[in-house]
């Protein structure tokens, strides 16, 4: 067991590069499922995360030759004969969930146990089976476990959201690239994520129009065939390199970022009286003076990214004042606010929306990742913490983040990994 240790009080400088989107290449590695001839090979797949793993050794147990090598993913899925995810790997990962449109699609039959993934509500997966349903899928759910099943075929038809649900677009567009007729997704999610799996499957032989708006149309083809593709940057590391820079009150640029896909963080950071310059080939991010407080609410894409509300909240600690968060899209995302409480924050919850204290210095100690997001905002904290915090529970982090300390570490700031039992934090603190 490890952790992470990080001495506050270094301004971060320089550059970085960002890797490939996690929350890209994992519905992209199950839509390669559908390929039913030729190799899918993918690029600039951030292979080292602990995500990556998971999907792609589901995709093996499956029966599928998946082959990796630094930031390439070769997928050859056309001829394998399971279609039963193992409870260990689809528990440790929401994203386990996606294989189900494809498998539906391409024999018609799935057991998929229901998926994991962070503790931050209650997360059911009802708008995916009543999505696949009005395609033809019947479904049953006993101990634990979803079976799908296609008696007769997938055939198109119109399928409204209650909620634009990441997932349940994902598993209704995979599946319905492979109906007979024309399928439309009303109220969909519009997220970049979405937007790079129809390109890929469009470049693979779908046919989807409207990917990034509310409304997508598929009309099904008889197969499709594996390609070439390179994902998009991974917005939600940008962003979180990004608030390390304003925290710190430094000056990084990050290679390869997309700022477009961060208008909203962008235009907050601005907001707040940080400098953040647009470039095709990166953002830049510098902060000197005082942050003025500022009022956030997550939502669906273009709004606010949930996955940047817990690093949002550290730039809030930072800010001068009092600034609000709140919390629309998962019910249950404040576990990080307890921790960041013991290194003396002054946060007030008041039902989804978190009333910020800002400007008083935080106190390093000893805390927990209670998610992945969470993880990377307490290393975060501890940057312009005083002394030393450390980090625990980093499994969360490396869901999520390829070297954080590493890169972190790179643009200047006193941090380390180290195992548990290395030097004791309250010896070193001596706070005792
Ligand atoms: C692997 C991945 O890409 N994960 C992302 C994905 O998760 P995920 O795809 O799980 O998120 P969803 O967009 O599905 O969830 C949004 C909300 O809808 C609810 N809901 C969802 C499906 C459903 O059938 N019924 C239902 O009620 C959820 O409980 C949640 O409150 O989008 C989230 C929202 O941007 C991000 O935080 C996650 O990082
Ligand atoms: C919530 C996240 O991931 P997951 O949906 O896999 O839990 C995340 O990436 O922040």
């Amino acid at each position: 067991m490890e952790k992470i240790l990080v001495h506050g009080g270094n301004k971060l400088q320089g550059s970085i590069k960002a890797h490939g989107s996690k929350n890209s290449i994992l519905p992209l590695i199950s839509a390669s499922i559908l390929a039913s001839r030729n190799q899918v090979t993918i690029k600039n797949v951030p292979t080292a995360l602990e995500d990556v793993s998971t999907i792609t050794q589901l995709l093996k147990t499956l029966g599928i030759k998946v082959n990796t090598s630094e930031d390439n993913v070769t997928i050859q899925a056309e001829k394998f004969d399971s279609t039963e995810a193992p409870f260990e790997l689809v528990s440790k990962m929401r994203a386990s969930v996606t294989v189900l449109g494809p498998l539906l699609a391409r024999k018609k039959y799935a057991r998929v146990p229901l998926p994991g993934g962070c503790a931050i509500g209650s997360r059911p997966i009802d708008q995916h089976l009543k999505g696949l349903e009005a395609l033809g899928a019947q479904f049953k759910i006993g101990h634990g476990v979803v079976e799908g099943f296609v008696p007769d075929q997938l055939r198109g038809t119109n399928v409204y959201l209650d909620i634009p649900s990441v997932g349940a677009t994902q598993n209704i567009l995979m599946a319905a690239t492979l109906a007979k007729g024309i399928t439309t997704i009303v109220n969909a999610a519009c997220e970049p994520e979405i937007q790079d799996l129809a390109n890929f499957l469009n470049q693979m032989g779908a046919r989807i129009e409207g990917a990034g708006t509310p409304f997508i149309t598929i009309e099904g083809v008889d197969f499709l065939r594996g390609i070439d593709y390179s994902i998009i940057p991974d917005r939600i590391e940008i962003g979180t390199y990004m608030i390390a820079a304003a925290i710190t009150r430094g000056d990084v640029f990050i290679e390869n970022a997309k700022s477009k896909h961060l208008t909203s963080l962008i235009v907050k950071m601005r907001e707040m009286g940080i400098t953040v310059l647009e470039s095709d080939n990166g953002i830049h991010v510098s902060a000197t003076d005082e942050l003025k407080p500022i009022d956030i609410k997550t939502l669906p894409y273009p709004g606010f990214p949930t996955d940047l509300q817990s690093p949002m909240m550290v730039l809030q600690l930072a800010a001068n004042g009092t600034s609000t968060l709140t919390e629309t899209v998962f019910e249950d995302r404040f576990m990080h606010v307890e921790e960041f409480r013991r290194m003396g924050a002054n946060i007030k919850i008041n039902g989804q929306t978190a009333l910020i204290e800002g400007g008083n210095p935080l106190s390093g100690t000893q805390v927990m990742a209670t998610d992945l997001r969470a993880g990377a905002a307490l290393v975060l904290a501890g940057l312009i913490a005083e002394g030393t915090t450390e980090v625990r529970e980093l499994r969360h982090i490396d869901r999520g983040y390829i070297d954080l300390v590493g890169q972190l570490k790179s643009l200047g700031a006193s941090i380390e990994r180290t195992d548990i039992e290395s030097h004791s934090f309250l010896q070193k603190e001596s706070l005792l």
